[in-house]
């Protein structure tokens, strides 16, 4: 197991992060708790800026905040100059609470409502990423009912298979984003978005898929966009001015991941870009990325209570945590894998394989199969690595479990940044019935 950022073991035996105790962490906010390496975030955050800054080229990092959401996490992209990509009125509303500035976020999603562009265009949002014809119309009637001019960027579907998990998956052709390249739409929505007069058209934009290992897919996809952009030079005389390659830069969850390096990927990118525009005979274009894994996802960890623990003897052990697939569903959703360590016995040699139950009512609620661990007791500390990504965003009160508290540990201080739920949170939307069934 490979500890990142500032997770070191302290000297009492126990996992500290970012100078603090996770032990007392654990005490101090009680679990299920997402710990967040305030250093690493910042760390990852500068590796892909540091890479663009070295390649030359003008660009932006957008933090894709579906990865993790909330004010906290808006303000230290804020703080680290990023941009910021949302998909939703909800993300835009946290970055605009957090103070986010609005002309550098960027709004995404394939069915964006009337609402939500409305309110988009009221803060003043720094670039659409138009998905669909639909979109197109509502977005430009909305601008030009306001007489303003919006940024516009369009997703196009390049056609591109990668190698990760098919729900993951999002650059082929059969996928609900964007405009098709093979079937024509995409030539068809450059025409419709050049001839808008409140229109500002960037460039495009692709997203091939989420955790990519290798920078193939990328170079696929930098070919395809050349090609494209040849035809639509030919066809309509337009040039693009910023290149949107997306996100999707993998991580190692366990050792059977083995991702490239954050600058290998943007060297990669850069260098394809550079030698593409090259033989285009044009100066580079602005190059835009979206990563969210690569900026939070190992810098979270989740810690949790071990409660009952189950033997089957000859069969296997079962150690259930006061968490599970509510705090994060990628286990159940996508057969994920994690690696964990017990906090509080972390110098500790393992002795035993056992597997981490969540304590929802589902089979399938299970965080880890066969991991080793030294002797379990119920009311260990478990801290399973690398949950930063996609793991608070997609929580659920399933089961009417509280979602856990977010904490963000930097030089000995520990900052809460969302509160645990309570069970008026839980009830807080509900109401008692009003008309009373005379059906005895
Ligand atoms: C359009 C878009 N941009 C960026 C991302 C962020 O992806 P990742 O967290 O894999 O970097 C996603 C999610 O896959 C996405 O759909
Ligand atoms: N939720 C996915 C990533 C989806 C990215 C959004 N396009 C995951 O946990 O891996």
């Amino acid at each position: 197991m490979r500890l990142t950022g500032t997770s070191h073991i302290g000297s009492q035996g126990h996992l500290t992060i970012g100078g603090c105790d996770t032990v007392e962490l654990a005490k101090t906010f009680g679990t299920p708790l997402y710990v967040y390496d305030e250093a690493l975030i910042r760390e990852n955050s500068r590796r892909f800026v540091k890479s663009f800054e070295q390649s030359g080229f003008a660009f932006q990092v957008a933090y894709a905040s579906k990865a993790f959401s909330c004010i906290a996490m808006a303000q230290l992209a804020a703080e680290e100059n990023l941009s910021l990509d949302v998909v939703s009125s909800g993300e835009l509303y946290t970055a605009l609470q957090a103070g986010f500035p609005a002309e550098r976020i960027h709004f995404h999603g394939n069915n964006k409502s009337e609402e939500e562009l409305r309110m988009a265009l009221e803060a003043g949002v720094g670039c659409y990423v138009v998905d669909n014809f639909y979109e197109m119309a509502l977005l430009h009637d909305l601008a030009s009912a306001s007489g303003i001019q919006v940024n516009v960027m369009l997703r196009l579907t390049p056609g591109i298979e990668v190698h990760t998990h098919e729900y993951i998956s999002t650059g082929q052709e059969d996928s609900k984003f964007g405009f098709g390249v093979a079937d024509g739409q995409a030539m068809l929505a450059i025409r419709q978005a050049l001839a808008k007069t409140h229109f500002n058209l960037l460039g495009i934009h692709v997203h091939i898929g989420s955790q990519i290992f290798d920078t193939t897919g990328f170079v696929e996809a930098i070919k395809v966009i050349r090609e494209f952009l040849d035809s639509v030079r030919q066809e309509t005389g337009y040039e693009v001015k910023v290149l949107n390659l997306g996100g999707g830069f993998g991580i190692r969850y366990t050792d059977e991941d083995d991702p490239v390096e954050i600058e290998t990927f943007v060297e990669t990118i850069t260098q394809e870009v550079a030698a593409a525009w090259a033989k285009r005979n044009l100066p580079n274009p602005e190059i835009w990325i979206e990563p969210g894994r690569g900026i939070v996802g190992n810098a979270g960890t989740t810690l949790y209570s071990v409660g009952s623990i189950k033997q089957i003897p000859g069969i296997r052990t079962y150690v259930a945590v006061d968490g599970g697939m509510t705090d994060n569903i990628r286990p159940a959703l996508y057969q994920a894998k994690y690696e964990a360590l017990l906090a509080n016995k972390a110098s500790m040699v393992a002795t035993e394989t056992v597997s981490i139950a969540g304590k929802c009512c589902e089979s399938g609620d299970m965080l880890i199969w066969d991991i080793d661990l030294p002797q379990v007791t119920s009311g260990d500390i478990l801290a399973v690595l690398s949950t930063g990504a996609y793991g608070y965003s997609m929580a659920s009160n399933y089961n009417r479990l509280r979602r856990p508290a977010v904490v963000f540990v930097r030089d000995g201080i520990a900052d809460l940044v969302v509160e645990r739920e309570t069970y008026e949170d839980l009830v807080r939307h509900d109401r008692k019935r009003s008309v009373l069934s005379n059906i005895v």
